[in-house]
């Protein structure tokens, strides 16, 4: 799954990326400028979150969606879900700019779509939003639970990364115990903290560190974690790195520095450059649980809501992270390929099958 930005022609793009269909939502109206991108439906309608973000230019809006729908279709491919992959932005400062009006029209943009997008929230956007776009349209999750929906997947996305720290803890030391094992926690926001709360609950050794000192005070005691200081997570000698803030930590400069055997968290695209950087992991022996492999949880809980499962199913759905992952690991380790590569193998294959399959009318 190349994520290079290959030029700026947008038809050129298009062709690049593989998407199937690319939606400019453009409503003077309301402000509305959003973009709907499709990438791909072989298995299922497309889902995806609606990001809202002040982006510097619409390339690089563009640029965005048309890279997140596509890590979308492999999310939901090695997940086992039938569902393809898609994702919407709204270009403005969601504090400032969203308003009513402006998210009940693009739930009209996604009405239109007659099913083949179905959305949830995302950076910018929240259940409030979603209320809004469920005005216009059926397509939506992520509802708050007192309007039937399955409310915040943070619980269920730190279960997902739980498990995937499972698999790869058993794939390096023969066994998935976690007490006694050392964590670095980097981000303790929705799914960090209750990320931390599964890992001290087997015991672990947890370190935290976050920008938001008073967080970090607050979960420091809640849940008996040694809190650290963000430059310092890299000097570190644990056993697990977790990112569960911001994409891209994982680069040429801090892979010289990571003392870690594991990383596995929650963050979307943890590789600065998927190929580059996950060949260095690999060259280093430091395991990585590809981020969208063990963060599927979050879309599991909406893929959930939408088919109406029970609890009970969605957490069964979330412990498959944990195979789901080891075959990732172990393909890796059978061809000596990057973990990423192996997912992206897993997750490209399933698709070419459910193809074959799909043949047939
Ligand atoms: N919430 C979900 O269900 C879900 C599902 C899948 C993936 N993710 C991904 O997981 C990550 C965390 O999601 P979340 O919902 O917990 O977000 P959040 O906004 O609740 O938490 C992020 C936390 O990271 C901290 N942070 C920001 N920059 C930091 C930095 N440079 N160093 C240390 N801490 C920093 C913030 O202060 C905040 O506490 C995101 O990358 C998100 O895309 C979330």
């Amino acid at each position: 799954m190349s994520d290079q930005k290959p030029t700026d022609s947008i038809f050129d793009q298009l062709n690049a990326f593989g998407h199937k269909k690319v939606v400019f939502c453009n409503d003077p109206d309301t402000g509305l400028r959003g973009i709907i991108a499709i990438h791909d439906t072989t298995l299922g309608p497309a889902f995806g979150s609606t990001r809202m973000w002040s982006y510097k230019s619409e390339a690089d809006a563009l640029y965005d969606v048309l890279r997140l729908s596509k890590s979308m279709t492999y999310k939901c491919a090695i997940a086992g879900l039938n569902m393809g992959g898609g994702y919407s932005v709204i270009i403005g400062d969601s504090r400032k700019d969203k308003t009513e009006a402006m998210m009940r029209k693009f739930g009209r943009f996604v009405k239109n779509l007659n099913g083949e997008f179905i959305t949830s929230e995302d950076v910018g956007t929240n259940p409030r939003d979603m209320e809004y776009i469920r005005m216009e349209t059926q397509h939506v999750t992520g509802i708050p639970e007192s309007l039937g929906g399955s409310g915040d997947p943070s619980p269920i996305a730190a279960k997902g990364v739980f498990m995937g720290i499972k698999a790869a803890v058993k794939e390096l030391y023969g066994n998935d115990t976690i007490t006694g094992r050392s964590v670095i926690v980097q981000g303790i926001g929705h799914v960090g903290e209750n990320l931390v709360k599964l890992l001290r609950d087997e015991n672990a050794k947890v370190y935290i560190s976050d920008i938001n000192d008073e967080r970090t005070r607050q979960v420091s005691k809640k849940y008996g974690a040694e809190a650290v200081s963000n430059n310092s997570i890299f000097d570190i000698d644990a056993d697990i790195y977790s990112p569960c803030a911001l994409g891209a930590t994982i680069n040429t400069q801090t892979i010289k520095k990571l003392k870690c055997g594991i990383i596995a968290g929650s963050a979307n695209n943890q590789l600065q450059n998927e190929q580059e950087h996950g060949e260095m992991l690999l060259e280093k022996g430091i395991l990585f649980a590809p981020d969208y492999v063990i963060n599927a949880g979050g879309i599991i809980n909406c893929y959930s809501e939408l088919m109406g499962f029970s609890k009970k199913r969605t957490l069964q759905l979330t412990e498959n992270i944990y195979d789901a992952t080891r075959n990732v690991l172990k393909l890796s380790k059978l061809e000596n390929i990057s973990t990423t590569e192996a997912a992206n193998k897993i997750a490209e294959k399933r698709i070419a099958d459910i193809k074959k399959v799909k043949s047939t009318y």
